[in-house]
Formats: structure tokens, C-alpha cells, sequence
């Protein structure tokens, strides 16, 4: 429960019906969003956009508004807190699973620790559970937030430095060829390229609006406003159609090494991936090309006669998982071969406790919701399923963590023979 005085509210994302501006409320929302992470309020053209793209997103936005504050000296449409939702898929190997994304979270300092932030996403995670999403994801600001909450870390990030000095050479001779062209020209074909990608990349989220207006330079890094600096290119596979594409910018002839930086790339095969990197590396007077959405284990290197050019820094945590529905989503994940075990899993705030059985075929699942009394196979915290649904990591790992408790070393050497499927989830954005 949160103080008497706290109110909390839907804003509305309607128009003014006079002007057709965005309306007061929704500026008030949106500046309080900037200010809690230290961006410049908005212009009226950068409302506009705002407002457009999260539209498109039909992001449901929450305020809440401390009507003790003095009118005299506090506008009452700011809000002391925010917090966003919308709707994407969660690409988990066998399926995309609904996904409900959770974003835009800011408490005013003036009413941190007061139990805002855990009556918000309380209150949202038991909602979107009933409203049927197996899931909710974010990306969080800092680690030690969100598992409280039952969200585990399913991917990590960091940023890849090229050497592009002197030849770089690959150990693989060009395949199709690259086109540099007028960024604007991704807007019919950044989407297509995103989601054969997010079809086929275990751990990828669909992207927002914001991605597309990104990809065509009409939003810089700066915020909601055109990039002059912006350049684009694609990639043709040997037929001629079109499979990956980048984004990218120069960032100056200071500081060194001078940069070319990567600000998206998309490929749908690992051919145009290595492509577009090549591509990259052959800008003259460029020292390094920079790329901050690596993956832990990114394959460039590999593709390299000297992979010591690739090196990396600013690892850190990007996609976090929290499992609103066990039966639902582990029955759409998959499995290796044939097998069962029960599964118990403590929940602190209720949601998805309880203990659960598992029969495998053939690689699927039928999970069932089994009496409480039931003796388990293995037993975890909540925050351990995210992990455990994108198989971020081996079964022995996670046991051998403190995140997995099973029975027996026989049952963790059954489990991980059923559990532990090829592949890395990976995501490319952030939201
Ligand atoms: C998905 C996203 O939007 S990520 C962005 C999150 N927002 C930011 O980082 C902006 C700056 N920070 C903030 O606005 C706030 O400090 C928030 C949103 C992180 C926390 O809001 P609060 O209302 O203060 O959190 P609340 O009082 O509900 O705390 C809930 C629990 O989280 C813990 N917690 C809150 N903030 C933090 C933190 N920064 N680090 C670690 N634990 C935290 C509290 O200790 C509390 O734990 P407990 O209930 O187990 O004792």
C-alpha cells in the first residue's frame, strides 16, 4: 500500500480537441519520464513525435500524482511517478510468445523508498497475468532492481570494437554486395529485415515505433529530431534481395581513435552480418568501428584472419524475463527428446507459485499445475525461470549458481539433458 495522499492515474494519450496538440497532462507525463533520466524537456515538435510513436506502440501510461503537494508551488498535472506498458512478441526458440513490456519507470527522489515502484509493477504483473501474457520484459537501468520482482537477466550486452587500421582481412571471400543508400529509404525496409530477424534470433524482442524512425535518421541519438549525420546502407544476398541492413554515424576527427559508430545492424543471415562489417572496415581515414549491441559471445572474431582486432568493453545486463504463466510459456518452449519432472517455484509476491509437472515427447511439453503437497524434482525462486525458458545459460549453471535446487546430481544430469538446447538468446534493442 502506498500513502493516502498518492493517487494513482491512466494518462491519456487523446489529443487537445481544440488544437490537436498533445494534450497538458500527457507533456506533464512525458517531462517527468525525461527529467528521471536526466534528458531535456521536450520541444513542442518533440511531443508530437513522442506522442505519434508511442501511439503507434498503443503504450498504456501511468502517472502518479501527490495531491499534498502545494498548489502554489507544484503544477498538479506533474506527476510524482511513471511507468508505461505495451505489447510485443518474445521470441523463445519454438515460438514468439505475447509479451508484455514494462518501461519508462521513474520515482520522483523526493518519494523514493516509499513502496511506489513495488505497488506499480505489483499491481501491472497481476494484471497483465490475467489479461493472458505468459511473460513481461524490460530492460532495466541498473541489476539489483527487478529480481525481487521475479525477473531474471536472460542477456547480456556489450560493445565491440573493430581495429579497421590497415587491411582487415576475413577468412571468406565477399558474397553479394553492399549498397549505401538514403537513410530515408529504410522506412519500407528496416521493419521487413527486423522481423525476419526477430523470427529466427532466440531472446529477440519486437521493436517500438521509435526503431523505425531511428533507422531512417528522422530520430537521432540526441532525441526525437533529424540526424544530419546519419548514413545507411543494405546488404544484397547473390539473387539480389535485400537481407541485412546498418545504420551508422562518424562521431569526429576527436577524440581517438577515430570512429565510425554502428547505430544499428540487422542481417538476416550470418552472411550479410559479415558483409556489413566488412563493409564497415573499409572506410578510409577510420581507426575503429564501434558496434554496442554485441552479444557475450558474438561471432565476428571467428570471421577474421586476426580476431585479436575485436575487442570489447561495457558488458553488461539488457534483457530481463519474468514468467507470469508457467504452464503457458514453458509448454511453448523446446525440449530434447522424451521425459518428465516436476518443477516448485516460490514466488514472494504470488503470482506463479506452486509446484508444476512436466511430460515431455518428443521435444514438447505438457506442464500442469500439480497439488502443493507434491514432492519436487528441483525447486527455484521465480526469477530463476526467465533463464530457465530462454535456456540463457546451462541447467548445471544455473544449479551451480544457488538458482536451481534439484533433488539429486542424477536429477540435475536428467534435467540438463532435457533442458539444455543449442543457441544464445540475444537481443538487439532496448526500451
Ligand atoms: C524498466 C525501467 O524503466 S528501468 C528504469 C528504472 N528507473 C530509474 O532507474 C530511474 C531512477 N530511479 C527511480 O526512479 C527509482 O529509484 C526506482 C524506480 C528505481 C525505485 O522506485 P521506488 O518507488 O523508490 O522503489 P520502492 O520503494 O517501491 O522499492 C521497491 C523495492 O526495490 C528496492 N529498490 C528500489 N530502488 C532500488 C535500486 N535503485 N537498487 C536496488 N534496489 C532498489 C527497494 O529497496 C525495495 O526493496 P524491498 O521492498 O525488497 O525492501
Amino acid at each position: 500500500m502506498i500513502d493516502p495522499q498518492l493517487r494513482i492515474g491512466k494518462v491519456a494519450t487523446a489529443r487537445n480537441a481544440d488544437s490537436g496538440a498533445p494534450s497538458a497532462t500527457y507533456a506533464a507525463w512525458l517531462n517527468t519520464v525525461r527529467e528521471g533520466f536526466y534528458q531535456k524537456p521536450a520541444t513542442a515538435e518533440q511531443l508530437e513525435e513522442l506522442l505519434a510513436a508511442q501511439l503507434a506502440d498503443a503504450r498504456v501510461l501511468t502517472g502518479v500524482w501527490d495531491d499534498s503537494a502545494p498548489g502554489s508551488l507544484v503544477d498538479p498535472l506533474v506527476p510524482v511517478a511513471t511507468y508505461a506498458t505495451f505489447s510485443k512478441t518474445l521470441n523463445i526458440g519454438a515460438a514468439l510468445l505475447r509479451a508484455h513490456l514494462v518501461t519508462s519507470i521513474t520515482v520522483r527522489p523526493t518519494h523514493r523508498r516509499r513502496g511506489i515502484l513495488r505497488e506499480l509493477l505489483g499491481t501491472d504483473l497481476a494484471r497483465a497475468k490475467a489479461a493472458g501474457n505468459p511473460v513481461a520484459v524490460l530492460t532495466a537501468t541498473e541489476a539489483t532492481i527487478y529480481g525481487r520482482f521475479g525477473f531474471g537477466q536472460v542477456t547480456e550486452q556489450q560493445t565491440l570494437h573493430l581495429d579497421v587500421r590497415g587491411d582487415v582481412r576475413f577468412h571468406a571471400a565477399p558474397s553479394g554486395r553492399v549498397v549505401v543508400l538514403d537513410a530515408g529509404k529504410l522506412a519500407g525496409i528496416a521493419p521487413g529485415i527486423f522481423e525476419r530477424f526477430h523470427q529466427n534470433q532466440l531472446g529477440s524482442v519486437g521493436r517500438q515505433e521509435a526503431y523505425w524512425r531511428y533507422a531512417t535518421g528522422a530520430w537521432g541519438p540526441e532525441g526525437p529530431e533529424p540526424d544530419p549525420t546519419h548514413r545507411a546502407a543494405v546488404h544484397l544476398d547473390t539473387e539480389g534481395r535485400i537481407d541485412g541492413y546498418v545504420t551508422y554515424a562518424f562521431t569526429g576527427w576527436d577524440p581517438k581513435p577515430i570512429t565510425l559508430e554502428v547505430r544499428d545492424l540487422v542481417a538476416t543471415t550470418a552472411v550479410a552480418r559479415r558483409e556489413l562489417f566488412r563493409f564497415l572496415a573499409l572506410h578510409d581515414l577510420i581507426e575503429r568501428v564501434s558496434y554496442p549491441m554485441a552479444a557475450a559471445d558474438d561471432p565476428l572474431p571467428w570471421a577474421l584472419e586476426d580476431p585479436a582486432r575485436v575487442s570489447y568493453a561495457q558488458r553488461g545486463h539488457c534483457l530481463w524475463v519474468r514468467v507470469l504463466d508457467v504452464p503457458a510459456a514453458f509448454a511453448a518452449r523446446n525440449y530434447n527428446g522424451t521425459g518428465s519432472f516436476t518443477l516448485r517455484v516460490e514466488d514472494p509476491i504470488g503470482l506463479t507459485g506452486g509446484c508444476y509437472g512436466f511430460g515431455l515427447e518428443d521435444g514438447r511439453a505438457t506442464v500442469s499445475e500439480l497439488p502443493e503437497d507434491t514432492v519436487a524434482d528441483v525447486s527455484c525462486n521465480v526469477s530463476a525461470l526467465g533463464p530457465l525458458l530462454l535456456g540463457a545459460v546451462g541447467t548445471a549453471e544455473l544449479a551451480g549458481a544457488g538458482l536451481l535446487d534439484p533433488a539429486s546430481e542424477q536429477v540435475l544430469a536428467t534435467l540438463a539433458a532435457l533442458l539444455d538446447i543449442p543457441g544464445s538468446p540475444h537481443a538487439i534493442n532496448e526500451f
